[in-house]
């Protein structure tokens, strides 16, 4: 028998009808939890119920239905719901379509309401005032390193870390030029320019570079002057409307960029936590290597460290420390004891969901 189209096409329709409607039916009890938690003062933005609810969508059956489509529809769908419940605000490291806008939209979903900020301590600012439940701030990247600017801004805040985002960055060369030659300067946020070093060398030797503060700095000079290109990402060339010269310029095809969510609210325990923590070492041998040994006796799992001045005295140095686990956990706990009887400096940056490490796309 062959297939009618037009039955076909009725199916879909019969069926896209029915999930609207189960949509709308979610939507009326995320409202009703809402006004629950607000008659109660309960937080409304529960993180580790939303893991658990990705989590479990993940495990049901959709084959031939994507399962990573599904976790993005899903992103969606909690955040067009907790917009019921309260409007959220997101600051986040500016202009528009930045990575760091990417990696906001990414983990909140487009539903909230996400506001640029100049600088990584205006996104401070904002969440610190209280006019964005939580701040997104880039902190790492898997090629050029950590993001000095947002440790040192860690340090002086009181805020905590809530989560993760890790985004995999693919560079593209947007001009108005048509042609390599008629480029003279590439402009772009330093980190960007560092990732696309050889790029760079090989397509463009006679250009010269321009730092800027954001890559959406260099899209504007670009779009200006048809003798310049910049670095930027491919949702910069759509917002801009900028022609996409060339993609994926990246020197390693597996770059990736790590962001923190910052805020006040503790995201709550899941299955899979790691905790970040900050000491102060004593100026003595071995002082490093014992801490390292007490994580290890405890069987943790160390991610991350990094050092950074104190700021405060020469040769002073703070560590950064990731660990694999929840501060609630038995051998965390003991860790963090032990550490406080040991460092003169001990601070929880917070404990919040690991986050999968994207595989190479
Ligand atoms: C509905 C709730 O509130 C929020 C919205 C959620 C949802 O849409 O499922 C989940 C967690 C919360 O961030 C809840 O806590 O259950």
């Amino acid at each position: 028998m062959t297939e009618d189209l037009g039955n076909l096409r009725n199916s879909i329709d019969e069926i896209d009808t029915r999930i609207v409607g189960l949509l709308r039916d979610r939507a009326a009890i995320a409202a009703r939890v809402g006004d629950y938690k607000k008659a109660r003062a309960l937080p409304f933005h529960v993180v580790s119920r939303e893991r658990e609810i990705l989590d479990r969508i993940t495990e049901l059956e959709s084959a031939p239905f994507p399962k990573e489509s599904i976790r993005t529809i899903f992103r969606e769908i909690l955040s067009a719901c907790l917009s019921l419940e309260e409007p959220v605000v997101i600051s986040y490291m500016g202009p528009p379509a930045t990575y760091t806008h990417q990696a906001a939209l990414k983990h909140f979903g487009h539903s909230l309401k996400h506001v640029p900020a100049a600088t990584v301590r205006e996104v401070f600012r904002a969440v610190e005032s209280g006019e964005a439940l939580y701040g997104v701030v880039p902190i790492e990247n898997s090629t050029e390193g950590m993001v000095n600017n947002t440790l040192d801004t860690l340090v002086e805040s009181d805020l905590r870390i809530c989560g993760e985002i890790i985004l995999p960055i693919h560079h593209c060369l947007l001009t108005r030029a048509t042609s390599a030659k008629e480029i003279r300067t590439v402009y772009a946020h330093p980190q960007a320019l560092a990732q696309c070093r050889i790029y760079l060398s090989n397509a463009l030797p006679d250009a010269s570079t321009g730092e800027t503060t954001s890559n959406t700095k260099a899209v504007e000079m670009a779009l200006e002057d048809p003798h310049s290109a910049a670095i930027a990402g491919e949702m910069a060339a759509e917002v801009y409307n900028i022609p996409i010269f060339s993609r994926h310029i990246e020197d390693f095809p597996d770059n990736q960029t790590r962001f923190l969510v910052i805020g006040t609210i503790d995201p709550g325990k899941t299955r899979k936590d790691q905790t970040s923590i900050m000491v102060s070492i004593l100026d003595r041998v071995g002082a490093l290597s014992e801490i390292l040994s007490l994580i290890a006796t405890e069987g943790i799992n160390l991610t991350r460290l990094e050092s950074r001045p104190s700021r405060k005295k020469a040769w002073d140095y703070i560590f950064f420390m990731d660990i694999e686990g929840h501060q609630a956990d038995e051998n965390i706990r003991q860790l963090l004891t032990k550490l406080q009887t040991l460092c003169p400096y001990v601070r929880i940056l917070g404990s919040y969901p690991l986050q999968d490490k994207p595989s190479q796309t």
